[in-house]
């Protein structure tokens, strides 16, 4: 009796479990499918933006502060009102970027994002509210910047740009924003841009850090100039890997707002061929000069051999999204999946079970029992943790009975940095680690957040 009312109970847990999956399944559904109406899911052709001979009233009290400014004044507006940007990802960068562009009284406002918004992004997407979760991107930000200022004309784009669209989509805009997160993004928005003749504002933020450049502008550089091969793909971090505080892309959207406004209004911008940095830590900005237009460059240059859009996935080696970056280092034998983690740990099986996270991440959330020593230690072979590793090691022998190996099981967030320690513990020599088990477990933390236990944080 007792056992049949503990194994209906777990299997109540699990239905609710299922449940909880659909149903905000089902409301994120919802949300994207109510909205999709409006939604550009393709390229269509825009009219052209009428341009404003003169102010309104209405205009003058709105802008009056800024129009008070010789450096803007009334044809400075009047310029802002013909302008038309494209902003490319509606992140972190994206949404102070649109946010001060449509305050300032920019004409037209294309908003560009395949993705939904999450509540991991709420943080430094000043756009999108709690309500906005599961909601495109795009027309969040449309709907913010409509609400700042209705007079503004905002498209949003609910798509990826690629090769296909890139070009159609850039030519029907007078300035480029990138405001992306991925390498493939970038040389694509640069080629684009190059090919069709857009000044790009392009910028970056990763954990205190942010950095600003003008490209294809006045007679400067362009993004391939200065970088004409793209950087190995296991080098490159985001804010997903890296973290980011939200005020850093706040602050360098806002800049980039301020370059595409005196862009547009006829001022000019100074950061052609220039590299601002910030430094969120010093609270300094610092400035460096970059090398001009290269005359040998691939887009740019003065015999180009790229003259039309490439495969950008194929060129960079990674992919264009940061939603799918799994790498695959290990053969299937050497990995196990979380289900077959789950089952491991219900039949209580002696194993060991290491967490390679860096400590903060580890203190967000983790397994119970795990042993937690950073993938970075593992590499450096630092002498405390293989220590404590070998302990560990010795005492699960101890539990085991037999001469059978110890099972070792990596873990880490996505599945990445544990195959690279799986990899590192096969290379070190010592009888404790000889003589182990190691296995990597697919998809880390984030697919037993998923898949397993969906009360497990998913950060
Ligand atoms: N090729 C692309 N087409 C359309 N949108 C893109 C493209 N590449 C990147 N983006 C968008 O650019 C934005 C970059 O912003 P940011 O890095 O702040 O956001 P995120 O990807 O949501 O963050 P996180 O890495 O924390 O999940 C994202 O919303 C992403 O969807
Ligand atoms: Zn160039």
């Amino acid at each position: 009796m007792a056992q049949e009312v503990c194994s209906l109970k777990a299997q109540l847990k699990e239905q609710e479990k299922e449940i909880a999956a659909l149903k905000k399944k089902l409301s994120q559904l919802e949300k994207s499918h109510t909205s999709a109406l409006e939604l550009h899911d393709k390229v269509r052709p825009l009219t052209p933006l009428k341009a404003k001979l003169a102010l309104s009233n209405e205009d003058i009290m709105r802008y009056s502060r800024q129009l008070l400014l010789p450096e803007l004044g009334v044809q400075g507006q009047l310029n802002l009102s013909k302008t038309s940007v494209l902003v490319v990802g509606c992140g972190g960068l994206g949404c102070p970027l649109a946010q001060y562009l449509a305050a300032a009284g920019i004409g037209r406002l294309g908003l560009l994002d395949y993705d939904e918004v999450e509540l991991s992004n709420l943080h430094r997407q000043v756009l999108h509210g709690e309500e906005n979760q599961g909601q495109a991107k795009a027309l969040s930000a449309a709907n913010a910047a409509r609400r700042l200022n209705s007079t503004v004309e905002c498209i949003p784009y609910h798509l990826q740009l690629s090769s296909e669209n890139a070009l159609q989509l850039i030519q029907q805009y007078d300035i480029v924003a990138d405001c992306s997160d991925n390498v493939p993004t970038r040389y694509l928005v640069n080629d684009a841009c190059v090919l069709s003749g857009k000044p790009l504002v392009s910028a970056s933020a990763l954990r205190m850090e942010g950095q600003l450049t003008v490209y294809n502008y006045s007679g400067g550089p362009c993004y391939r100039c200065l970088y004409p091969v793209p950087p190995p793909p296991e080098t490159v971090t985001n804010c997903s890997d890296g973290g980011v505080l939200g005020v850093v892309p706040g602050i360098m959207g806002c800049f980039q707002a301020l370059e595409v406004i005196k862009i547009a209004s006829g001022q000019g911008s100074s950061c052609s061929q220039q590299l601002v940095m910030f430094d969120a830590q010093d609270a300094r900005f610092r400035s460096i000069k970059l090398r001009p237009k290269q005359a040998g460059c691939a887009v740019c240059g003065e015999n180009p051999s790229v003259t039309k859009l490439v495969d950008y996935e194929s060129f960079c080696g990674s992919a264009a999204t940061d939603k799918c970056r799994k790498l695959n280092l290990l053969p299937r034998d050497q990995r196990i999946t979380v289900q077959d983690y789950q089952s491991i740990m219900d039949k209580a099986v002696p194993h060991l079970l290491l967490d390679v996270r860096p400590l903060v991440e580890v203190e967000i959330c983790h397994l119970p029992f795990s042993l937690n020593i950073p993938l970075s230690s593992l590499e450096e072979r630092k002498t405390e943790h293989i220590q404590l590793f070998q302990e560990r090691i010795s005492q699960l022998k101890q539990q085991m009975a037999g001469d059978c190996r110890p099972p070792v099981y990596v873990i880490c967030k996505l599945g990445n940095d544990s195959q690279k320690a799986v990899q590192v513990l096969e290379k070190m020599s010592g009888s404790e680690v000889d003589s182990i088990m190691v296995k990597d477990i697919c998809g880390g933390l984030m697919a037993w957040a998923q898949k397993i236990d969906p009360t497990f944080p998913q950060y």
